[in-house]
């Protein structure tokens, strides 16, 4: 029937399309709402199947060209505003003195894999065997998902060829994936200070040759989404020249989709589950107002903003909540939206004694911004080939310091700390020179929400990440503040570092002033054992209570992992595709 189907569409060059009217087709075997992270991975997956058609529905455009992803360096100024970004803002958070902040996300091909800061990190094995155990599906635990990984990951030379030999394990590591994966492509002259550093402290701060191993605890070689000197985002690897031309693979940008509409629009059966087989969007902030059908399934990947706030405007959350606001219910789940979790990060900066850093020899340098341009452009080498960190580790606190244990296991780090030369702060100051350690918090207990509050699916939803709203996470960024102190008084950096540059004389205080969300969020369209009332997708990742829709981006993982966010991101689509191959179609 399918492969019928296709006959009707004309055997072109599939590619991106930018207007609606030049697509082949108003329906397909399966839609795909958001071409980011995990929706490039199930838009190469499932075309895989020759017989399979796709649609990608992407609200952004393709991000390939631009050269603030593409550069790694880059990457920071990627945290500002920009046309690559959403521009979220969170409502006024009380833990953090009522501040307001840019809750960022990648607007584009890629999604936040084309405008995070590349560091690839896959959490701790307990991380995983936590959400099999919750799950109730053991295919979630980390000895199961290794073969997503090895299909996920490519791990290639460093852009400087360097010899990486005890930088890694390559065991741990798959040489054959999509996403590329490397080590530091250019030293910092912080390189050899680390490594002492690790050994004067082997006690706390042991160096690890290979956080990604399930063992992550310690300091390590950063490992980045880099290959050759260039950002490796979803869309330059998922979507790349070998992928993109397959002819049954229609990605469509300008899309932003503001609803899945039930089979006809008809009212709801009450004897059966509502069955969503179309998807509504706009190319013209709604003036117009388009439909595409999915034959097999509608997948929604708009991560863990757009995905919550797709179902809300599908009338799919809690009915009372969504009938007061005059939308009508079509699936009670109260859960979805809530359970917004993110860790929270703060710099902690020190004056150091040394002129070779960041500010010097880059910010306050424009020749060697001109030259450093040039080289990346003709070689993709240099100082713009690596984003601004060489190092980062996890560690844990002690036990007596917390009511519950937050992370997933006790070889789990409640901390991390990245560490970096220079101020990660623009316009630099004047004068100075600075190391920082990021400090993150990994698994607060802080939980937010997504709201909306207009029945105009285009107006913004609303985030409140709820951050430091819990008083352990307050304590225990206040521990890991006091460890990034202790590294810092290590002996190899007796004549390096002169003073603390962040003021920390009223702990607290400086936090609740200084920390900010991390942009790690997860948990709005929460898995949950396959029977059970709360969550919002079961294990196999389908909107419960309905058919036709699986949720597959970072909304699906209950809690945040002991890490950065997109390795698990990729694997957990990875495996989605396989569960939607498996003939598991609603
Ligand atoms: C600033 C920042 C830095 C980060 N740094 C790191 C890092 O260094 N390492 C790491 O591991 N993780 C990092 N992360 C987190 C990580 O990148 C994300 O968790 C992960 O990429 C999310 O993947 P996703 O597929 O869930 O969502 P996304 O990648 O965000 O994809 C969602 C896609 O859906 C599209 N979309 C949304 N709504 C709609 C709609 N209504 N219609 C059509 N399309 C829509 C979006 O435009 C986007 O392309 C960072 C995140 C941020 C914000």
């Amino acid at each position: 029937m399918n492969s019928l189907l296709l006959l009707f569409l004309p055997l072109c060059s599939a590619a991106i399309y930018e207007r609606v009217a030049d697509l082949p087709a108003q329906d397909f075997d399966y839609i795909i709402v958001g071409g980011g992270t995990a929706g490039n991975v199930l838009a190469n997956r499932l075309t895989e199947q020759p017989d399979i058609s796709v649609l990608v529905l992407e609200a952004g455009r393709s991000t390939v060209d631009v050269l603030t992803s593409r550069v790694p360096f880059f990457c920071t100024s990627l945290t500002q505003t920009t046309f690559l970004d959403w521009n979220f803002t969170t409502t006024p958070q009380p833990g953090l003195n009522g501040r307001t902040f840019p809750y960022l996300r990648g607007f584009g091909l890629g999604g936040c894999s084309a405008t995070n800061v590349m560091t690839y990190t896959r959490g701790s094995s307990q991380d995983y065997d936590r959400y099999a155990r919750l799950s109730g599906d053991d295919g979630w635990g980390w000895d199961k998902m290794q073969p997503y990984f090895q299909r996920n990951e490519r791990f290639v030379a460093s852009a400087d060829h360097h010899n990486t030999t005890g930088q890694y394990d390559p065991t741990v590591h798959s040489f054959e994936g999509i996403t590329s994966v490397s080590l530091a492509e250019y030293p910092s002259v912080l390189d050899g200070r680390m490594i002492q550093a690790t050994k004067e402290l082997s006690d706390e701060f042991p160096f690890n040759m290979d956080y990604n191993s399930g063992y992550h605890l310690g300091i390590g070689w950063h490992q980045k989404t880099v290959g050759h000197g260039t950002r490796s985002s979803s869309e330059t690897s998922y979507l790349g020249p070998e992928y993109i031309d397959r002819v049954n693979l229609y990605v469509l940008v300008d899309s932003h989709v503001t609803r899945i509409l039930v089979e006809n629009d008809s009212t709801v059966d009450q004897d059966s589950e509502p069955y969503f087989d179309s998807v509504e969007f706009t190319q013209d902030a709604g003036k117009t107002i388009h439909t595409a059908s999915a034959r097999k399934e509608i997948i929604l990947s708009a991560g863990v903003i757009g995905t919550p706030h797709i179902l809300l405007n599908s009338g799919v959350g809690h009915g009372n909540e969504l009938s007061v606001l005059g939308i009508t219910p079509t699936v009670h789940l109260p859960d979805v939206g809530k359970n917004l979790r993110d860790q929270v990060s703060m710099m902690v900066t020190w004056n150091v004694n040394d002129t070779q850093l960041i500010e010097n020899v880059y910010w306050r340098n424009e020749t060697l911004q001109e030259d450093a341009l040039a080289e990346w452009q003709s070689n993709r080498t240099g100082f713009l080939a690596n984003p601004p960190s060489n190092h980062l580790g996890f560690f844990r606190l002690g036990d007596e310091l917390m009511d519950e244990e937050s992370c997933a296991g006790n070889q789990t780090g409640h901390y991390e700390l990245i560490f970096g030369g220079g101020l990660d702060v623009l316009p630099v100051p004047e004068t100075g020179n600075y190391f920082t350690a990021l400090v993150n918090i990994l698994c607060p207990l802080s939980r937010g929400n997504i709201t909306i509050n207009s029945t105009n699916p285009l107006s913004p939803p609303v985030i409140n990440p709820n951050t430091l709203s819990n008083e352990q996470d307050v304590v225990l960024m206040k521990h890991a503040i006091g460890g990034a102190q202790r590294f810092a008084a290590a002996p190899v950096w007796a004549d390096y570092i002169l003073e603390l540059y962040t003021d920390l004389s009223d702990l607290e205080g400086s936090i609740r002033a200084q920390a900010r969300p991390a942009g790690h969020s997860v948990g709005t369209a929460s898995m949950s054992p396959r029977n059970a009332h709360w969550g919002v997708v079961d294990p196999d990742l389908r909107l419960k209570q309905a058919r036709g829709v699986r949720v597959v981006d970072a909304s699906v993982l209950p809690y945040v992992p002991a890490g950065h966010t997109q390795a698990l991101v990729y694997v957990t689509a990875e495996r989605a595709a396989d569960l939607i191959k498996g003939g598991k179609s609603a």
